[in-house]
This record gives structure tokens, C-alpha cells and sequence, in this order.
């Protein structure tokens, strides 16, 4: 059977509006009364599985999932070894380098040789500040980034900024971007190539659905 894997939280809502579009109910997985994980769509040719945004892409690459629902920025991130098909369009943010706005940095250049960025997207900004040749030491954490430089065990942060509200409402300003994301539909490479449950026709429906809606 097809195989999809959903992010759970920000995309999830579009994600199976888009599917529903293409006439495949996963609609139960935004019961809040529900704790299924994995749903049959009616018609029993497809399945959803619920799983974090994160590991989307691990159930697509090790084959769970035949295709997939992520943010570029996980791509990005992860670098996992799955296809990648389609621009969704939704879930719009970009990540950014972020420092206090009461501060004097106005540019990535301005930190400190030495200085501490905290993020939850570690390789992203590894290799961001690689490329600028700035030395910097990266803290690794799950969430609230934006307290780094708050409680000063940052300089800066680098974070996805959508809105800007959590910015503004923490005291920093953005100071540069690295990259836009937009939600992906990605596939297992392999099964792409052999069309596997006969997933090239729900892609050229996906792809309808996007050049339809624009
Ligand atoms: N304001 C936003 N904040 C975070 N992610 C956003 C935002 N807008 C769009 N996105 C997209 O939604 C995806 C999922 O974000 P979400 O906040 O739901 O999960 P997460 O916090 O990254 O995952 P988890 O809770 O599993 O750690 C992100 O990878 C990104 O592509
Ligand atoms: O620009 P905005 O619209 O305000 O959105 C940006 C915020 O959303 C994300 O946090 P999330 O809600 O995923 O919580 P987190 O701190 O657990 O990452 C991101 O890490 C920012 O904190």
C-alpha cells in the first residue's frame, strides 16, 4: 500500500488539505481525540503515518514511506538521501541569524571570533559560519532558542523566522538569512524510479493540484 509520512504541528493542516485535494482523506489525524498514528484512507489504496517534522524524511529514505511532507529547512539540515519533487508552496519561513536589538552587531561579521550562536538547526549554521570563515562555537538546543541571547549564553541565534512576532517580542532583530523554506513533497529515490504502488500517479495529481491553485 502507499505510503505518506505527515508532519506533525505547523505543516500538518495544509499538508492534508493538499491531500485531500488529490481525494485522499487523512483528515482524522487532525482529531484532536485521536492518537492514531498510522490511518488507511477510505478508499483502502493509500496510508498516512503521523511523525515529527524531523523524521519525515527518515521514514521516506529507509523506504517506510514511499513519499513525504517536509519543510526545506529539514532538508536542509538532514541532507537525507530521498528525492525531491515538489514545491508546495506552504509553510513559508526563513532561517535566520538573529542577535539582541539593543546590541551594536548588525551583521553576522560583527560577532565575535569565538562567539556562541544557539540553534536547533546545528549543521545549518555549522556550515553558514564555515563559509564566512568566522569561528564560532555552536550550542545545540531543542527549542526557545531565542533565550540565548536573552540570558547572554548566546550572541546570536539562528532560527526560523516566520511572522517575526517571536523576534520582536524576545527584543532581537534579524541580521541575515541563510535560506527560504517552503514545504516539500519528497519520495524514497528508489521507489520514485521504479514507481513503486504506483506513486508516479498521485505525484502528477500533487502536481496538478499545485499549477491548478497558482
Ligand atoms: N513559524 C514557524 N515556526 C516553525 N516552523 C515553521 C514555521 N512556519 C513554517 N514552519 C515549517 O514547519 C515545520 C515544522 O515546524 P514545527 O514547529 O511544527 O515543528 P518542529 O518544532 O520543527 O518539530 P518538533 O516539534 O518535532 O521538534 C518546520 O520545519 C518549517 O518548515
Ligand atoms: O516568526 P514567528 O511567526 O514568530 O515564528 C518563529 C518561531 O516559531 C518557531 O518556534 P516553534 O513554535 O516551532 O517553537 P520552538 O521554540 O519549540 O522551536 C521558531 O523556532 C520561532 O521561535
Amino acid at each position: 500500500m502507499l505510503t505518506v509520512a505527515l508532519p506533525k504541528g505547523e505543516l500538518l493542516k495544509h499538508s492534508i488539505h493538499l491531500l485531500q485535494s488529490v481525494g485522499l482523506d487523512f483528515s482524522a489525524f487532525l482529531d484532536s481525540g485521536n492518537r492514531q498514528l498510522q490511518i488507511t484512507d477510505a478508499s483502502g489504496t493509500a496510508q498516512g503515518l503521523l511523525v515529527r517534522a524531523q523524521d519525515v524524511p527518515v521514514y521516506v529514505e529507509y523506504g517506510q514511506a514511499q513519499l513525504g511532507i517536509v519543510g526545506y529547512d529539514v532538508l536542509q539540515e538532514k541532507k537525507p538521501q530521498v528525492a525531491q519533487l515538489l514545491d508546495l508552496k506552504f509553510g513559508y519561513c526563513r532561517m535566520s541569524v538573529a542577535v539582541k536589538a539593543s546590541g551594536t552587531y548588525r551583521s553576522p561579521l560583527d560577532l565575535p571570533a569565538n562567539g556562541r550562536v544557539a540553534s536547533k538547526y546545528v549543521n545549518c549554521a555549522r556550515e553558514y559560519f564555515q563559509n564566512l570563515d568566522l569561528p564560532i562555537e555552536i550550542i545545540p538546543l531543542y527549542g526557545s532558542v531565542e533565550l540565548g541571547p536573552i540570558t547572554g549564553m548566546s550572541e546570536a541565534i539562528v532560527d526560523l523566522v516566520s511572522t517575526g512576532r517571536t523576534l520582536r517580542e524576545n527584543g532581537l532583530i534579524e541580521i541575515a538569512t541563510l535560506y527560504e523554506s517552503t514545504a516539500r513533497l519528497i519520495a524514497n529515490p528508489l521507489g520514485y524510479r521504479l514507481n513503486t504502488d504506483n506513486i508516479g500517479e498521485l505525484i502528477s495529481k500533487l502536481r496538478a493540484a499545485m499549477m491548478a491553485s497558482v
